[in-house]
């Protein structure tokens, strides 16, 4: 997941100018994003929504059996099927999403710039019912803030030599192929040298060290 924000970000320059904006406006240049903060960045946490939408990348959901005959919308299921979810159907629906093939966090923010929970909580890439994942808080936690730490320090920049329509490997999750991203820092590494981060000084590199790096990411096919 966090592979596929860092390709959206490159490729949706607006979009990450738009996070980049509303970090700063309301954190600030003096310190680090925390998860205090995440109400308070609807934008953020609309880019993560519409990339778990978007990507689907756990398309289908562990398969599980039905130890009855079960019922479903009037169909039989019969006892012992296997079944699982198509989360990937069921986020780029036509009848739910409009132009669901388009990459529009602005979709799950309402005309106050507030979050549409409602449709969030459309989004299915955690599944549904009793086995769910139990990681789900978590992860959505971790990913708003590597999202918003990232897009507070650095700025990213896609390839112009490479294939805007990014090629994947397709399994029980859907994996990138290699790709390339240009990083530079927004400012100097202060906030992130300070010692309250793991590792000392000497181990972690400093603006004198990064000024610039072009990252190599994704699966080899
Ligand atoms: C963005 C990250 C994640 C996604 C998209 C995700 C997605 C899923 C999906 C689709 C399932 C299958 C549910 C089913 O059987 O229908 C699942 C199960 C599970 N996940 Fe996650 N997961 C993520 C992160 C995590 C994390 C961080 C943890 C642990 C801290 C975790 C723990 C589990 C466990 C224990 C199950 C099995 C639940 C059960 O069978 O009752 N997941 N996850």
């Amino acid at each position: 997941m966090y592979v596929h924000t860092l390709i959206l970000n490159g490729r949706y320059p607006k979009v990450q100018a738009k996070m980049q904006e509303e970090v700063d406006r309301i954190v600030g240049r003096d310190r680090l994003p925390c998860a205090e903060d995440q109400p308070r960045l609807p934008y953020i946490m609309a880019f993560l929504y519409e990339s778990m939408r978007f990507s689907s990348f756990v398309p289908v959901t562990i398969p599980h059996a039905t130890t009855t005959n079960t019922f479903i919308m009037g169909y039989l299921i019969p006892k012992d099927t296997v079944v699982f979810i198509n989360q990937w159907s069921v986020n780029h629906d036509p009848a739910k999403w409009s132009n669901p093939e388009d990459f529009d966090p602005t979709r799950f923010l309402d005309e106050n710039g507030f979050i549409n929970k409602d449709l969030t909580s459309s989004v299915m890439i955690f599944s549904m019912g009793k086995r769910r994942c139990i990681g789900e808080e978590l992860s959505k936690m971790q990913l708003f803030l590597f999202t918003s730490i990232l897009v507070h320090q650095c700025h990213f920049t896609a390839n112009p030599n490479e294939d805007p329509k990014m090629d994947f490997i397709y399994g029980l999750t859907i994996k990138p192929k290699p790709f390339t991203l240009n990083v530079t820092l927004r400012d100097t590494m202060d906030l992130l040298d300070k010692p309250t981060l793991q590792g000392t000084r000497a181990e972690r590199k400093t603006s004198q060290d990064i000024i610039q790096y072009s990252l190599t990411l994704g699966e080899p096919g």
